[in-house]
């Protein structure tokens, strides 16, 4: 099996990396050729079309990876990748996408046979790296075909077949809603402790937060890291970017008249920290940072 991944961003990059590692072969393309020449360097199959991508894949099926931001960047790979696919092939979304998107997508392919997965994919850049959580919605034969390369590049049980295309997406983002209610409640503790005469070290909170209490968590052991550089997060401008999951997750809750405080109010915080200053705030952006490597903004 060889896969021909796109997009060599901080998440396409490390699970190319990964794949390498686990010894299935890879092929990368990015837009900006400097990062495919650093991979050939590396050993790497590149290729800087689309066309010499897809030639350098088995005959027998085409497998093309995409790891590009969602939205519209995901329909440009698609269009220019088409015309050299054939019935049969597989193309995989292992971005952020909203799911009615994967959902069109995958039928639109699917009128010239093309197969298509949506891969939800968390962990952060280090899971991408090291070894990812993968929620994957698809042909079920795709996924059994594809079953061993998932499980070499996840955790274990990191990696689940959740049905029809979509499913991937769709768990991804409520995945993602639930994130931004963790990360606020952290967030807003630590606010409650920074503002108390205690005196407290926000390092040594995470830390004992981090070891056999009820809120251990990879989110708390991620805060640690982000205090253990900077205890009071100095510098960090309380601004917190999003893009675009928790929003769709709270449009799913409307549609569905399921109320939701938590997420929507996690939401909300991040438009609102948009125009004021808060300690929480600077506490979900360095989360992020670390997590992800999504940009802060400094003063
Ligand atoms: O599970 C993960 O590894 C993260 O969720 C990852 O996918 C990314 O860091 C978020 O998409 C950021 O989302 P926001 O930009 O909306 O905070």
């Amino acid at each position: 099996m060889k896969i021909g991944l796109v997009g060599l961003g901080k998440m396409g990059r490390n699970l190319a990396l990964n794949m390498h590692d686990n010894k299935f072969d890879v092929v990368v393309y990015n837009r900006n050729s400097e990062k495919t020449k650093e991979f050939i360097e590396k050993g790497i199959e590149g290729a800087f079309t689309y066309k010499e991508l897809i030639d350098k894949l088995d005959d027998k099926r085409k497998i093309v990876w995409i790891m590009v931001p969602s939205g519209h960047a995901v329909d440009t790979v698609i269009s220019q990748i088409k015309p050299f696919l054939r019935k049969g092939d597989l193309v995989i979304d292992g971005g952020n996408s909203k799911y009615t998107d994967t959902i069109k997508r995958g039928k639109m392919l699917k009128t010239d046979g093309i197969h298509y997965m949506d891969v939800g994919t968390s962990g952060g850049t280090n899971g991408a790296r090291n070894g990812a959580c993968m929620m994957i919605g698809g042909e079920k034969s795709d996924y059994e075909e594809l079953k061993t390369m998932f499980e070499a590049v996840c955790v274990t049980d990191g990696q689940m077949y959740l049905g029809k295309n979509g499913s991937g997406h769709f768990v991804k983002m409520i995945h993602n809603g639930v994130e931004y209610g963790m990360m606020q409640a952290i967030a807003e503790g630590f606010e409650i402790l920074e503002a108390s005469d205690f005196e407290l070290d926000n390092y040594d909170v995470s830390k004992v937060w981090s070891n056999g209490s009820i809120i251990e968590s990879y989110l708390m052991s991620t805060a640690n890291k982000a205090f253990s550089k900077n205890k009071k997060l100095e510098g960090i401008v309380d601004e917190i970017d999003s893009s675009g999951e928790g929003l769709w997750t709270v449009e799913e809750a409307l549609k569905l008249k399921l109320p939701s405080y938590v997420i929507t109010a996690s939401l909300m915080k991040r438009f609102e920290s948009k125009q004021n200053e808060r300690f929480s705030n600077k506490v979900v952006a360095a989360l992020r940072n670390e997590f992800g490597g999504h940009k802060i903004y400094k003063k």
